[in-house]
């Protein structure tokens, strides 16, 4: 059942081209509001099924070509891709066309991929129904799919004319894909808003349950960081004032996607990130330059909603050698220089860059006692 209908909460992103973020309840009846006058025909790029349906009639202006793909991880492949940009081509899509992506964060990055470059961009609106989607990956601009190298490897920054955050959708979300987007809320604590830390704290059932204002806070929260961050960064080439610009987002992550590429994918993003962080913690930590009772906060405050902070059994035979191999190829190594985000504390992250195997391979021990090396 639906939440009594209030204005939505609005979230401007003041980047290379501002947009809102909407979050609120019962929001789907604004998207023609974020697509904007002159568009006649939407592709809608969604995964199957009926959590990522758009009602008929907030379709009903359009001419909709419906644009199916494979659901998760799978859809952000080169072949699925290709796929779309013959359905477009067939239909003979043009400039005053738009895509609308409507699913969590893989349909996001996929459908914002299919945008950037049809035509060599489109306007995009996404409709995330993820938690992690919400507030994460449907903000910002990134967008882009896998290779057999890695994560994200290839992409575009492509940012959306507008983002739909309806939380009556995460009603549907199963409760490991609600913990996941907690490890993205989470990582927005950890960098920027230590009051996502408190509110989890105080009590993380009510984190855990998605008609709760504390899901609702969570999730403005954490877009509110995002959209800070990008705002001052949108295309990661560095922050000012020795803020590490948008790598902050990337928190957790040198690890992280490391994690799902040797697990192929069966690893939950933010699950990863979890693991992570809990991997850079002990790297600040052993570095000197975090509190340990700061380090110690990422493992109590991510396990208290359920986020791992032990390696789960899909890592089993994987070495640390194993994961170092494929975080040589992460985006923000340069050359052979691995860089890290750390926390010096709280809200105050930096790049570690160029930290010794040994460093790296006693933080992974402290981080995951008994892992093989
Ligand atoms: N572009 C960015 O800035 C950015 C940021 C963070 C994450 N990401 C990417 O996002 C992806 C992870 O996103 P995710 O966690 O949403 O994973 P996902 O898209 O794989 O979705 C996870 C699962 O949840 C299901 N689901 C989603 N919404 C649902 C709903 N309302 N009801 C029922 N089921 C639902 C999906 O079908 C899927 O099975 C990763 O590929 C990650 O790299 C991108
Ligand atoms: O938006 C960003 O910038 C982020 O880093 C957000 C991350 O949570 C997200 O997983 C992103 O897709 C990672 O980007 P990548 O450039 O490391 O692939
Ligand atoms: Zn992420």
């Amino acid at each position: 059942m639906s939440a009594p209908t209030v204005d939505p909460t609005t979230i401007r992103v003041r980047s290379g081209a501002p947009y809102d973020v909407l979050v609120g309840h019962d929001l789907t009846d604004r998207l023609p509001a974020l697509l904007g006058d002159g568009v006649r025909r939407v592709a809608v790029v969604h995964a199957p099924g009926a959590p990522f349906a758009l009602p008929d009639e907030v379709l009903a202006g359009y001419e909709v070509l419906d644009l199916p793909v494979p659901d998760g991880e799978a859809a952000k492949a080169a072949s699925v891709l290709v796929e779309c940009w013959e359905r477009l081509g067939e239909a003979g899509f043009t400039r005053s066309d738009a895509v609308v992506a409507v699913g969590g964060g893989a349909t996001t990055d996929l459908g914002g991929f299919v945008a950037a470059t049809w035509l060599r961009g489109v306007r995009v609106v996404h409709v995330p129904t993820s938690l992690l989607a919400m507030v994460d990956a449907a903000v910002g601009g990134k967008t882009g799919i896998d290779t057999g190298a890695g994560k994200n490897l290839v992409g575009a920054f492509h940012e959306p004319a507008g983002v739909l955050c309806d939380l009556d959708r995460l009603t549907t979300l199963p409760a490991a894909e609600l913990v996941s987007g907690l490890g993205e809320v989470l990582k927005c604590g950890f960098i920027a808003d230590p009051e996502i830390l408190a509110l989890v704290e105080a009590d993380p059932a009510r984190a855990l349950d998605p008609t709760s204002p504390v899901v609702a806070e969570l999730v403005e929260r954490a877009v509110q960081v995002k959209a800070d961050v990008v705002a001052g960064d949108l295309r990661e080439t560095g922050g000012i004032g020795g803020h590490p610009g948008r790598e902050a987002l990337n928190y957790g992550h040198t690890l992280a996607h490391a994690i799902e590429k040797v697990t192929g994918y069966t690893v939950r993003h933010g699950e990863a990130v979890a693991l992570g962080m809990v991997f850079v913690a002990e790297l600040a930590r052993l570095d000197g330059r975090l509190d340990p009772a700061v380090a110690d906060r990422h493992r109590s405050v991510l396990s208290s909603v359920g986020l791992p902070v032990a390696l789960p059994p899909a890592l089993d035979g994987v070495g640390f050698d194993d994961l170092l191999a494929v975080m040589r190829v992460d985006k923000k190594t340069r050359g052979a220089t691995l860089r890290f985000l750390v926390l010096d504390d709280l809200a105050a992250p930096t790049v570690l860059a160029g930290p010794s195997d040994e460093l790296l391979r006693a933080a992974y021990a402290a981080a995951f006692p008994g892992a093989p090396s």
